[in-house]
């Protein structure tokens, strides 16, 4: 298929996506909706070795980079991880991130991920 012809979602590809529509329902405020940029977060880059946001899992579900929803939980977590680095306790981010850890690994827990495996099979 060229490039405008979309592509079948596979059935991974629809649970990583629903996985991620779910997630960002516990981010109101968008922090984690795009990839932090130096000039909103000085330094960022030099910190952040792992930088990762959910555009980019969105992208990577599109270009078939997970081969599991496991994938999906480890950058999830490195997102969050990523935030509690570089941002200072008392700051919104770190606070947010702190937050939205804790919900998603409820939405990524080790149950909800092996009945949806199952119905991927
Ligand atoms: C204030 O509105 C926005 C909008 C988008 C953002 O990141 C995509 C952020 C943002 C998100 C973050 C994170 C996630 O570390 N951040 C850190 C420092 C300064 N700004 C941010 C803030």
């Amino acid at each position: 298929l060229d490039k405008l012809e979309e592509k079948e979602q596979t059935p991974l590809q629809e649970a990583l996506n629903q996985l991620i529509r779910q997630l960002q329902r516990k981010d109101p405020n968008a922090f984690f909706s795009f990839p932090v940029t130096d000039l909103i977060a000085p330094g960022y880059s030099s910190v952040i070795k792992r930088p990762m946001d959910f555009s980019t899992m969105r992208d990577k579900v599109k270009k078939e980079c997970y081969q599991s929803l496991d994938e999906l939980k480890m950058d999830f977590r490195i997102m969050c991880e990523n935030a509690m680095i570089y941002n200072k306790q008392e700051t919104i981010y770190h606070k947010a991130a702190r937050k939205l850890l804790h919900s998603g690994m409820k939405i990524l827990s080790q149950e909800r991920l092996d009945s949806l495996k199952q119905s991927i099979e």
